[in-house]
């Protein structure tokens, strides 16, 4: 069996090479001669997957260790009767500690106050049921909308888009990027629905550049009237720089990159391709993680949590680098500095602000 892998997915150098020959490429590079061989693709983001790859491949498994698989042309694979499989909820943890220090810094370095404010969240998934967590431990009302649970679930505990715009301080984007069709969410938030937003609310994009349109959002960002935070972006290397400079917190899509983000794309690739081929590594696990059970001290009041939160992970490190180097936006992905989600760490100290943490982040996503 030949696997050809995207060679920036994180400790699976090893794991599949007594069962076949791994070729790593890095992921823009694969291409169709690199495929023609191949049983079996692992991606991530940044190989386009699609009839010009693997049109002369006799490819049977492809794999991408991401949430997101709008780089997967999935009609072509489902004609072929290809199999895919994405690994949903891998970087939940991450995009949820993301937004722990989202929320702290606003809350140390812009007069943010939580309590009693209303989070908006736009999509709930595995990712929005774990910011959900996050934003509630720290005293805030979550509002959420996500079209297709209401219908399967019933209304009850889901709101219209138009009740998240008008109600919500901060409204962060959970959903995946659909390009067409009923649940369509290419340019979900344009010129009609920035406009339905709260006057000084915050905007917060970590799914896929693309739903927000950009162009509308800059008039909103010139007179104040919406605070941006954008992990992802429209035409991802090429950054607008105008728009990046008008927007409170940026960082280059990297709100899943925690170590256990990436790690746990890694293991339920790996787990899928057991599956598929019935190999005895159907719990195969990433192991040695850098940081592993590091101890974090809490002190007490809403300082000793937002330290805390920003010991753990500091976005604004990552905001920093990408304004100093976005030209370099690929190479900053590519040379990450690791942290670990939050449910990783072991606070010690304050309790009632180790029980808020706790609360945050109650258990990792591959539990150990
Ligand atoms: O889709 C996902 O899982 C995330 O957007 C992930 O962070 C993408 O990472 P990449 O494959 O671009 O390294």
């Amino acid at each position: 069996m030949k696997i050809v892998a995207d060679d920036r997915i994180p400790y699976l150098q090893g794991a599949l090479e007594n069962f076949a020959e791994v070729k790593y490429i890095a992921g823009a590079k694969i291409n169709t001669q690199d495929m023609l061989d191949a049983d079996v693709l692992i991606t991530r983001t940044r190989t386009q997957v699609n009839r010009e790859l693997l049109e002369n491949s006799s490819i049977k498994l492809v794999v991408t260790a991401t949430i997101g698989h709008d780089h997967i042309d999935k009609k072509y694979l489902e004609e072929r009767g290809v199999i895919w499989k994405n690994c949903p909820g891998c970087n939940s943890g991450s995009v949820a500690t993301y937004i722990a220090s989202l929320l702290a810094t606003m809350m140390s370095d812009h007069g943010f106050q939580s309590k009693g404010k209303t989070f908006g969240l736009v999509g709930c998934g595995n990712v929005g049921k774990r910011v959900k967590k996050v934003a509630e431990a720290l005293g805030m009302k979550v509002l959420i909308n996500d079209p297709p649970r209401a219908l399967a679930e019933g209304k009850e505990n889901f709101c219209n888009l138009e009740t998240v715009l008008n109600q919500s301080d901060i409204i962060s984007i959970h959903v995946p990027y659909i390009r067409s069709g009923e649940y369509k969410t290419s340019a979900l938030f344009d010129d009609s629905k920035l406009s339905q937003m709260k006057e000084g609310a915050w905007l917060v994009n970590s799914s896929r550049g693309g739903i927000i349109v950009e162009n509308d959002l800059e008039k909103y960002l010139d007179d104040n009237s919406i605070n941006a935070v954008l992990d992802v972006w429209e035409n991802e290397p090429n950054l607008d720089l105008e728009l990046m400079k008008k927007c409170k917190v940026i960082s280059s899509h990297i709100a899943g990159y925690s170590v256990d983000g990436k790690a746990n794309g890694t293991s339920m690739s790996v787990r899928h391709i057991a599956e598929f081929f019935d190999l005895n590594l159907k719990e195969w696990q990433a192991t040695n993680l850098p940081l592993e059970d590091k101890k974090i001290q809490v002190k007490e009041g809403e300082l000793g949590l937002v330290k805390a939160i920003k010991e753990a992970y500091d976005i604004m490190d990552d905001d920093k680098k990408l304004r100093c180097t976005a030209e370099n936006f690929e190479i900053n992905r590519g040379q990450y500095e690791a942290h670990r989600d939050l449910a990783n760490y072991q606070f010690i100290g304050d309790e009632e602000n180790c029980k808020k943490l706790v609360a945050m982040m109650p258990e990792p996503v591959i539990k150990k």
